[in-house]
């Protein structure tokens, strides 16, 4: 494990191809398979554990973000990393740190609405991790759909020397997709929150069925989630591939389905492709 943000260039240098894995720990088999993605394509695997302040805003769920060095370094060694990175939070933000990094565009809608700075905060980070790592290829999990637009914009905009790979969302036998925050919740918790991914799919079984307008694709599945009472939404969206809505959708790998609401006070997020038979990972 390495701690120190100095050290983490020199210690890969001349080590071949580097894929290098983000995260905020706590890890599962989303991130295992991001890193065994990474295993198979790199010749040295670098796994970022690093809990962002910068990305959480007030009153969101900075101080109980569950965490789990020993656990982590367990699983991505089994996944077949061979570094964990760790930095302290004072040592990627020392005093007197001033800058950020604000992607527009794709960052705007959506998260960017309800977690205002939220992508300020991920885009200044990955930045900064891409420049202390100097990876070949970093991976970042679909499951954070807008995430991984924010960061290819930022990398193509910034003329980051790194190829960005989008690893499908590993789900569990429910369809909920796996996450860190899931441990908030129960087991029988756990097994409501599958409504979310029920939802996804109501509405790409309404596209398949040939609707198109954006409107009523969405009420297919918003009356999904009303099916739970426990659970309020916070947006569910059609968008294109530059995060806009339309009115109508078009027939498009790029078109997506996005969700985000709240369960038993925890925030879940979600996404499909809208046609799942035309899925194609974007070229980076
Ligand atoms: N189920 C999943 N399938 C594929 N990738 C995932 C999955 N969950 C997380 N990832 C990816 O792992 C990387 C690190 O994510 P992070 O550490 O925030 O985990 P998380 O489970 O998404 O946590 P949170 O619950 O905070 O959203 C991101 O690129 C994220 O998209
Ligand atoms: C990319 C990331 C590691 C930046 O802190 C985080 O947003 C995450 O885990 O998805
Ligand atoms: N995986 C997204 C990180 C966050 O919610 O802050």
């Amino acid at each position: 494990m390495l701690r120190d943000p100095a050290e983490v260039r020199s210690a890969l240098a001349g080590r071949g191809r580097v894929g290098f894995v983000p995260t905020m720990g706590y890890l599962h088999e989303g991130h295992a398979e991001l890193i065994r993605r990474a295993r198979a394509e790199c010749e040295m695997v670098v796994v970022s554990v690093f809990v962002n302040p910068t990305q959480f805003g007030p009153g969101e769920d900075l101080s109980r973000y569950p965490r789990d060095l020993e656990g982590d370094l367990a699983l991505a060694g089994g996944a077949g990393a061979d570094v964990l990175f760790h930095p302290e939070a004072e040592a990627m933000y020392p005093p007197g740190y001033a800058t950020t990094v604000r992607v527009g565009g794709v960052a705007g809608p959506l998260e960017g609405e309800s977690r205002p700075g939220h992508f300020d905060g991920v885009a200044t980070v990955v930045l900064k991790l891409l420049n202390l790592v100097g990876p070949d290829r970093a991976y970042f999990g679909e499951k954070d759909w807008q995430q991984l637009a924010v960061v290819r914009r930022m990398v193509r905009d910034l003329s980051v020397p790194v190829e960005i790979v989008g690893v499908p969302t590993v789900r569990e036998a429910s369809g909920l997709a796996l996450s860190s925050r899931n441990s908030y919740l129960s087991p029988e918790q756990r097994a409501r929150a599958s409504v979310l991914s029920r939802a996804l799919r109501a509405v790409q079984a309404a596209a398949a069925s040939g609707e198109r307008d954006t409107g009523a694709l969405r009420q297919s599945g918003l009356a999904v989630l009303a099916e739970e009472p426990d659970l309020t939404v916070d947006y569910l969206a059609v968008v294109d591939g530059d995060m806009r809505e339309r009115p109508a959708v078009e027939n498009d790998s790029m078109t997506r389905v996005l969700v985000a609401a709240r369960l038993f006070g925890v925030r879940l997020i979600d996404n499909m492709p809208l046609f799942p038979e035309l899925e194609a990972t974007p070229a980076c």
